[in-house]
């Protein structure tokens, strides 16, 4: 790592940013034409005469207008969209995704779209994401990693590759080999997990998250980082809580989280980093295992029940958390990915979808498996992270800004997840 260089380089970078309009100023104001135009020693010179100072005002323009269109490119590679793209996208208030990824046109090469890089893309949220963003982007588009070996059906998917994101060198040799211009940063030691290895979480959390936003800032990415429910504590507003409000967690989770939200929109405002954010509720999903998390419980509750028909609980019947069904929130990822930068009020969105208790969703299941049997045995360590987070948040910025809206609420997420299982079950014991 070479935190020195790396400053250095982003100085150079805001230095530039900061310094082409002044250039192109200074062109103008030396240009030949315009010192012409203003004397008066020539006023009777024909514009269209063929003399020496014609020929420099000439050269000047040309260069003026190549200059121009040079930052113009530049500023297109910035913003990866494709002509009938950015027509759908900046229509995002009326146009949904649906979470199939199918309605991308296919006037698009595949040179056209973003080329994507998914960090810790092994984990419960990263190969969801990749499967709808290879359906809109194309398969090659977008890139998977992790540092873990990925499972063959993975491997088989798509393209996947080896990525610490602790490594600065390697992070930026894969940036810059496969021609990235989006990066989603998953890689994370979520909150209880945390809780017990303080040291990894820091290091992961916070020093990786460094790497990425230099890397993106160097390299004119776009880059997303979700937050959580977990970058708010027991001092924020709870019931619900809005996108803007004291933050005081007490995980070293959540505060890692509020350290790449508040870094992320430093970088935004200081080097124009197109930094996006979402702070995601608790998320359930049927195929992938959740990561040690506090919201494990009602991830872990659907299997269980359908497996043996009871289940132990690590949090208190009556805790009540937001949670969001997998499908809402990678939809969510993508539209924020894909809304153009001037709806964006803000760069760090809350979103909601529903909340429960252990208790009521143990009530919804058993309108399906009656037979199912909870148990409580208290984890004091989650049970106190979990008292410290929002019941719900307050999301009429995103639902305002760029038109987000859930499509799962209990009822349909306790359908989707057992038949997700039970489809998944029955699949498994065919072979
Ligand atoms: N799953 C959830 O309920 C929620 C997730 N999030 C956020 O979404 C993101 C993805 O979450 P999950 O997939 O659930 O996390 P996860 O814990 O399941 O996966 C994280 C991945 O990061 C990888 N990783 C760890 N150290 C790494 C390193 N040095 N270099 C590269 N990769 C490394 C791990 O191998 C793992 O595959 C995280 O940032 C998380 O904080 C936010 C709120 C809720
Ligand atoms: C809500 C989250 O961020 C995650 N699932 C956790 O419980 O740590």
């Amino acid at each position: 790592m070479d935190p020195q260089g790396k400053l250095v380089r982003i100085q150079k970078l805001g230095m530039l940013e900061a310094g082409s309009p002044s250039l192109s100023r200074a062109v103008l104001s030396q240009s030949p034409g315009r010192r012409a135009s203003s004397s008066t020693t020539r006023p009777n010179v024909d514009a269209s005469s063929q003399t020496p100072a014609a020929f420099r005002t000439l050269r000047w323009c040309m260069m003026l207008v190549m200059q121009l269109l040079k930052s113009a490119v530049r500023h297109a590679g910035s913003r990866p969209q494709c002509g009938v793209e950015r027509l759908i996208s900046s229509s995002s208030h009326h146009h949904r995704i649906s979470a199939s990824g199918r309605t991308h046109p296919s006037s698009c090469t595949d040179a056209d779209h973003p080329k994507v890089l998914i960090t810790g893309g092994l984990g419960q949220l990263g190969v969801g994401l990749a499967k709808l963003l290879r359906r809109r982007f194309g398969k090659n588009n977008v890139i998977l990693s992790d540092i873990k070996k990925p499972p063959t059906d993975v491997y088989l998917n798509g393209p996947f590759i080896f990525s610490d994101i602790l490594d600065y060198k390697n992070l930026r040799e894969i940036v810059v080999n496969n021609n990235i211009s989006w990066l989603v940063h998953y890689s994370a030691v979520l909150s209880a997990v945390g809780e017990s290895n303080v040291a990894l979480a820091k290091e992961v959390n916070i020093t990786g998250l460094h790497n990425i936003l230099d890397i993106a800032t160097e390299h004119g990415l776009r880059v997303f980082v979700p937050s959580t429910i977990g970058a708010f504590g027991p001092s924020s507003p709870k019931d619900p809580t809005p996108d803007l409000c004291v933050q005081r967690p007490r995980t070293i989770y959540g505060v890692s989280k509020v350290h790449a939200e508040l870094m992320g929109e430093y970088y935004h405002h200081r080097y124009g980093l197109d930094f996006r954010c979402l702070r995601y509720p608790g998320i359930i999903s049927a195929d992938s295992q959740p990561g040690g998390g506090t919201t494990d419980y009602a991830v872990q509750i659907f299997h269980a029940a359908v497996k043996t028909g009871c289940f132990e609980c690590n949090l208190r019947s009556d805790t009540r958390l937001p949670m969001m069904y997998i499908d809402d929130c990678l939809r969510a990822t993508l539209e924020i990915l894909e809304a153009p930068a001037d709806t964006l009020i803000s760069r760090t969105y809350n979103i909601n979808a529903m909340s429960f208790t252990p208790h009521s969703l143990t009530q919804e299941i058993q309108k399906v498996l009656p037979d199912l049997k909870v148990t409580y045995n208290v984890d004091p360590v989650r049970q106190a992270i979990a008292d410290g987070w929002p019941m719900a948040l307050e999301d009429s910025a995103a639902r305002r800004d760029w038109g987000w809206k859930h499509e799962y609420d209990l009822p349909e997420l306790v359908q989707t997840m057992l038949t997700h299982i039970n489809t998944g079950n029955q699949v498994a014991q065919a072979y």
